[in-house]
């Protein structure tokens, strides 16, 4: 099977800045795939490259069996690609900007027509698609935009994180609209530095750290990557960094990194018998006021493959 979107040896460099490494991954029709990783590991400049946007320093991309540098017209009308920044006209009403988009794209005006009614109702905003842009609020924005990229069908949506300065209305609209598409047999590459969303939208995940994708598979498989580690949240009073050097030298403890003001997240061996042990190496230091042992998840399994917070 020909997968939708697939890429090999990407790499781009900036100065000294090697933005994206050797970076390659595939999307199969209907697959949603979310590239996870913290701010500046790459992900802007991966997605910048498979939309034609930013030329490789190597590697290739192919959209549908088109290769994007051969065939650069025919890969990117199979794409429909939603920038981090709002691409749109702030004068103009929301239809105004769509019929602008869907002309860029060539389609026919009685079919734009169509196709713009439509894809507002999708992103549920017929009824406000008169108004202003500059009248909408930051999620409003998003979802017009995330509409402009579906007005020419696309077979792959590249979402570059959807969610951020976004409303919780319009972030449930715009998780619902996306989960939805993938129901319908979209190919999905969805960007975030949000766990939680990736691990809801995406079947597959790659994680990408330093420009580098460093492990990929499904939720299970890549939380199966901690073995029988054990996450721990401590909750405690006092020198919370002291409190985290301290705990990062306990012999069984893989990681320990500061989570809010009063929490210390670690990743253990054996975590039930080690606790009156970490209890112990901060006495003096901090109280332990709560201990919680959570469910291993992909943000564990990005801690322990990273050594960072997904939220740094
Ligand atoms: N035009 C540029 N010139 C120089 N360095 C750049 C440029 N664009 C990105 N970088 C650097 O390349 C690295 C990757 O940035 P990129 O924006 O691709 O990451 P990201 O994962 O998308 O992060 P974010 O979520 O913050 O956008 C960072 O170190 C960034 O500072």
């Amino acid at each position: 099977m020909t997968a939708t979107l697939s890429c090999t040896g990407l790499s781009k460099r900036y100065g000294d800045i090697l933005a994206v490494q050797d970076v390659g991954f595939f999307i199969e029709k209907g697959e949603a795939y979310g590239l996870l990783g913290p701010n500046g590991a790459g992900k802007t400049t991966a997605i910048s490259m498979l939309v034609g946007l930013l030329q490789p320093d190597a590697g290739s991309v192919q959209v549908c069996g088109h290769d994007l540098a051969a065939d650069p017209i025919a890969a990117k009308a199979k794409i429909g690609y939603v920038p981090q920044e709002i691409a749109l006209y702030p004068d103009l009403t929301a239809r105004e900007n769509l019929r602008f988009f869907g002309r860029l794209y060539g389609l026919p005006r009685r079919e734009l027509a169509k196709r713009i009614d439509e894809v507002l109702d999708f992103v549920g905003l017929s009824d406000r698609a008169d108004g202003k842009i500059d009248t909408y609020s930051g999620g409003m924005k998003r979802r017009i935009n995330i509409g402009a990229a579906l007005l020419h069908r696309p077979q792959v949506l590249i979402l570059d994180e959807p969610t951020v300065g976004v409303d919780p209305q319009s972030r449930k609209a715009i998780l619902d609209g996306v989960e939805q598409l993938v129901a319908d047999g979209m190919s999905l590459l969805y960007t975030s530095h949000y766990m939680e969303e990736v691990e809801r939208v995406c079947k597959r995940v790659g994680i990408i750290d330093h420009g580098r994708v460093i492990a990929e598979g499904t939720r299970k498989e890549l939380v199966s990557t901690l073995g029988s580690a054990d996450r721990v949240e401590l909750v405690l009073d006092g020198d919370l960094d002291v409190a985290t050097e301290k705990l990062r030298a306990v012999q069984g403890v893989t990681e320990a990194v500061r989570a809010g003001t009063s929490s210390i997240r670690l990743i253990v061996n054996e975590g039930s018998h080690l606790l009156p042990t970490l209890i112990a190496a901060v006495q003096g230091i901090a109280v332990v006021t709560a201990v919680e042992v959570i469910e291993p998840d992909l943000e564990a399994a990005f801690l322990h493959l990273t050594g960072n917070k997904l939220r740094d």
